[in-house]
């Protein structure tokens, strides 16, 4: 949020990666997503369990059709750019709106060398531009360092089975 200079961050709790299984159930990760997004400009959306959708693409295309007028940005963690290009529609997701990479331990040269950076290369904007990422017109991406957090979601259902 600060460093895209943000109004509000969405988190869109998924209803089913399409590229995973496993997913446990949809109320317990929206209940917790809930409880870490404690935060006056963040929201939590289930809009993809109400409205039955699983491609982000489609989801994208429903949120934009719902507020027209705003800029929207993609955040997602570096992981998500390495296997970007065998999500569905990933070339038009990146024509609709701009694009927030995080960096996460563990992914280096691969999100480097991935399709999506490679396809996209000319309309990647520097890090210390970050913050005109919102206004610009899509294709545009970042990739934002930032203190690496080694936390998944695989450890954290690990930590609470366990526990
Ligand atoms: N530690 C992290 N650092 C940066 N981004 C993250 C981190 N954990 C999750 N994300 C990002 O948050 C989004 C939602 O991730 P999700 O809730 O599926 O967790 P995950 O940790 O990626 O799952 P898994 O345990 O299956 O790897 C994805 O875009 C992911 O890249
Ligand atoms: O649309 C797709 O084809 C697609 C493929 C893989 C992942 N996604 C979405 O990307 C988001 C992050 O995925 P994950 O596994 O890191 O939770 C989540 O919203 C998924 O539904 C979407």
């Amino acid at each position: 949020m600060k460093r895209l200079q943000l109004d509000w961050v969405w988190w869109i709790v998924a209803r089913g990666n399409p590229l995973k299984t496993g997913h446990g159930d949809f109320g317990e990760r929206f209940w917790s997503a809930m409880a870490v997004a404690d935060h006056p400009r963040m929201r939590v959306t289930d809009i993809e369990s109400r409205l039955g959708l699983t491609y982000t693409y489609r989801t994208l295309s429903a949120i934009t059709h719902i507020a027209p007028d705003a800029d929207f940005v993609w955040l997602m963690g570096a992981d998500n750019m390495v296997n970007f290009h065998m999500w569905s529609e990933w070339q038009e997701i990146a024509r609709m709106m701009p694009i927030a990479i995080v960096a996460r331990p563990g992914v280096g040269p691969g999100a480097r060398n991935s399709p999506f950076a490679r396809r996209f290369a000319h309309s990647r904007i520097p890090e210390a531009e970050a913050t005109i990422l919102p206004g610009l017109a899509p294709p545009a991406w970042v990739y934002l360092t930032a203190p690496l957090d080694p936390i998944s979601s695989t450890a954290i259902r690990q930590m609470k089975a366990a526990s």
